[in-house]
């Protein structure tokens, strides 16, 4: 006999790409390009905590946090929030109800790079499988997961891993296996710092730039090059953090935001204060690499 669950709470992390080889599109999976990537989460999270409603009710949102960008806005919407989406799809798989008060607490920066939407949707997936007691694997939830979005079957499980078919294959890396430490010994892991913006960017545009400008030499983000074109301040971001000393300094995913490896306190120091003077990010979060999500019977 299970015990009922009335609330789970799940704290799950935002997403960058340490790598993001982009290929051909493809029609068949709706224009998406062919991608090899390695996706890094992040400790910058979300909280989705889904409360059970009685009986027929339906689903309702709330959406609290200090940077809600065009969210806040998205009242009329809510359908098209991508926590609802994962609701639904949950509720088609298993055979429930959507009977679930859905509240989002956001500390990921919207339209950022940072797959802050999928993060919200993998958190709600995650908070579903443990309040409807499904128990599924994680290849199930996977499963779900791919036909909402590139990026969401990654955020289910977070760490280091990689991504390929339009990103929703994935093979988790292990923390101490070959590819992860040579990453680790490139700089990306430990302490990191990710320059936030209130501008926006459109992953379809950047994609579509993409494909007129193609990627710059050296990146080893393709989307990086078009990112900057459209928000310029992201290039100066990456130069005054490498000036600064950060191991590492990049585009996250299609942007704009930036992030800095900064393996010490001076170098964390030097990039802050740089970034400041220059006034060349909005915002700064102040984090390490890896992450995972956090999930928490409440009730
Ligand atoms: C940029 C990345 O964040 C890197 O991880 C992802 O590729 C984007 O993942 P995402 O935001 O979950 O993207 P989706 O919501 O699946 O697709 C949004 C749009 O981004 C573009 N898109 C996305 C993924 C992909 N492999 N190729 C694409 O061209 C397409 O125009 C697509 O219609
Ligand atoms: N729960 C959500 N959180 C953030 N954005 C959402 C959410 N639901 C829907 N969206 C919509 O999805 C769009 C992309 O949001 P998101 O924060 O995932 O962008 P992103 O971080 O750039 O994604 P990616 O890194 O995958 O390119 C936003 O413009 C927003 O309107």
């Amino acid at each position: 006999m299970s015990v009922v669950i009335d609330s789970v709470s799940v704290d799950c992390p935002a997403k960058t790409n340490l790598t993001l080889h982009v290929g051909p599109s493809h029609a068949e999976w709706g224009g998406r390009h062919e991608l090899d990537t390695i996706y890094c989460a992040v400790g910058v999270y979300d909280t989705v905590t889904a409360t059970r409603k009685a009986p027929g009710t339906g689903f309702s949102l709330n959406l609290e946090g200090a940077y809600l960008g065009d969210l806040a806005s998205s009242v009329s919407d809510m359908r098209r929030n991508h926590a609802v989406l994962a609701l639904f799809a949950m509720a088609e798989a298993s055979g429930h109800e959507p009977d679930v008060a859905l509240n989002i607490n956001k500390r990921i920066p919207v339209s950022a790079g940072m797959a802050g939407g999928s993060a919200d949707a993998a958190a709600t997936i995650l908070a579903l499988n443990a309040l409807w007691n499904l128990d599924w694997p994680i290849e199930r939830l996977r499963k779900v997961a791919s036909t909402l979005g590139a990026d969401m079957p990654f955020c289910l499980t977070g760490g280091y891993a990689r991504g390929t078919g339009f990103g929703e294959r994935i093979e988790q890396l292990d923390d101490d296996g070959d590819i992860v430490r040579g990453l680790k010994e490139r700089g990306f892991a430990g302490r990191l710092l990710v320059g936030a913006y209130r501008a926006e960017l459109r992953t379809p545009e950047v994609y579509a730039t993409f494909d007129q400008i193609g990627a710059g030499k050296a990146d080893d983000n393709h989307l990086q090059k078009a990112a900057i074109a459209l928000h310029p301040r992201s290039g100066q971001a990456i130069e005054e953090a490498l000036h600064a000393g950060a191991r590492q300094a990049f585009v996250s995913g299609s942007g704009p935001s930036v992030i800095a490896f900064v393996p010490t306190d001076d170098i964390a120091a030097a990039v802050q204060a740089a970034w400041q003077d220059s006034c060349c990010v909005d915002r700064i979060i102040a984090t390490s690499a890896p992450a995972r999500p956090i999930v928490h019977i409440t009730a």
